[in-house]
């Protein structure tokens, strides 16, 4: 147990930014906070940092009250998106800010301040730059720096909001992978702001998932992204098409396709809708009993895959699958072509829980 969150409520003015949350921040794991623009993310990350305080509710570190307790004493280190570094100081004088600020008696001396600071510089593999200014440095280089010098302070808690939300998508995705690996390094408890899905998955030993100051679901990543908890975790977690369904007696009915939902077995005769994704579907270029007639309206390449655009009579709006392009190639099929869909995996939800 590391950081715990109970009740927490925080509203400005009439609207409600948390609503209630309760939430357990595993000790040594990197945890990310996944959800739209305005769910309460950063409220949230500023409440853990004691940069804002909660209407109701405690945060405690490590088994300790830490509701009201001052930003100054919570050990937390930040990066943020635009948490500029100083310009006028070198890399290795931006580093060692935090130390060299410490009162007389707290503060490490200069050789061991140097140890440290060119200790992190190698860490975040950026120690022939010490030298240098933030302007002389990229985007992403910068970022680094920012993680080394909030690492300086040895922070209980590392707090990341968007830190790579300014940079391009390549030096994004270099970034995040660079930001697991080192993760596994220090396993500092960590948490995560970001509303991109791919990073959050990617990144995360943990994900929680955030609507409307809500949590919607947390697990690990492969739990959120297989076992969706609710319509709005399954569309915010990639692309998903929608199937009118009938259910009852344990069964989805599609057109003439049954989908077994023993999860549903209670149901009596709802309407529903069947969830799949758009690699968990099987195209098929002749008919088959299991499968649901369509037409290819159309088709993109990109790179090794193929991306399908179909009509289906039942489905909610045009169907997406994707399937390897040399899959493609042995079906023969053209645009305009009639075609058949067989949904390899689903998810069921009855239409009134459906966002
Ligand atoms: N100081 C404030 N005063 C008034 N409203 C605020 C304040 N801070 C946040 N809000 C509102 O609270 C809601 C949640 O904001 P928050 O920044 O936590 O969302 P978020 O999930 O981090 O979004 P984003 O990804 O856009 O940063 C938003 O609707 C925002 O407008």
């Amino acid at each position: 147990m590391s950081i715990k969150i109970e009740n927490l409520n925080k509203r400005f003015g009439d609207f409600v930014a948390v609503d209630n949350i309760n939430l357990t921040l595993p000790d040594g794991q990197l945890t990310a906070l996944l959800g739209p623009s305005g769910s309460g993310k950063t409220t949230l990350l500023r409440m853990i940092a004691g940069l804002e305080q909660p209407d109701s509710g405690r945060i405690s570190f490590y088994g300790e009250d830490a509701t009201d307790l001052h930003v100054s004493h919570r050990g937390v280190g930040f990066v943020f998106q635009h948490y500029a570094l100083f310009k006028h100081m070198t890399v290795f004088e931006n580093v060692a800010y935090g130390l060299t600020v410490r009162p007389r008696r707290l503060r490490p001396d200069k050789a061991a301040i140097r140890k440290k600071v060119m200790s992190l510089l190698e860490l975040v593999q950026l120690d022939w730059t010490a030298d240098r200014y933030p302007s002389q440095l990229s985007g992403g280089q910068r970022q680094r720096i920012a993680l080394a010098r909030a690492l300086a302070v040895e922070p209980k808690v590392l707090l990341l909001d968007e830190p790579f939300g300014a940079l391009d998508a390549k030096v994004r995705a270099e970034l995040r992978r660079w930001l697991r690996r080192l993760h596994d390094e220090i396993h500092v408890t960590s948490v995560f702001v970001t509303h991109d899905q791919e990073e959050a998955l990617e990144v995360s030993d943990r994900v929680v998932v955030m609507n409307q100051g809500r949590v919607e679901q947390e697990g690990s990543p492969e739990e959120v992204y297989d076992h969706p908890a609710n319509p709005f975790v399954y569309q915010f977690l990639g692309n998903v098409n929608l199937f009118h369904a009938r259910v009852g007696q344990g069964a989805a009915t599609i057109g003439g396709l049954r989908l077994p939902v023993p999860e549903l077995k209670e149901v009596e005769n709802e309407t529903g809708l069947a969830y799949v994704r758009p690699h968990e579907i099987e195209v098929l270029a002749g008919p088959a009993p299991d499968a649901l007639h369509a037409v290819l309206e159309s088709l993109t390449v990109v790179g090794p895959t193929v991306r399908l655009e179909l009509r289906a009579d039942d489905a909610k709006g045009l169907i997406q699958a994707e399937l390897p392009k040399t899959h493609f190639r042995t079906l023969g099929l053209l645009q305009g072509d009639d075609a058949w869909l067989r949904p390899l995996r689903s998810k069921v939800f009855l239409d009134q829980h459906s966002a």
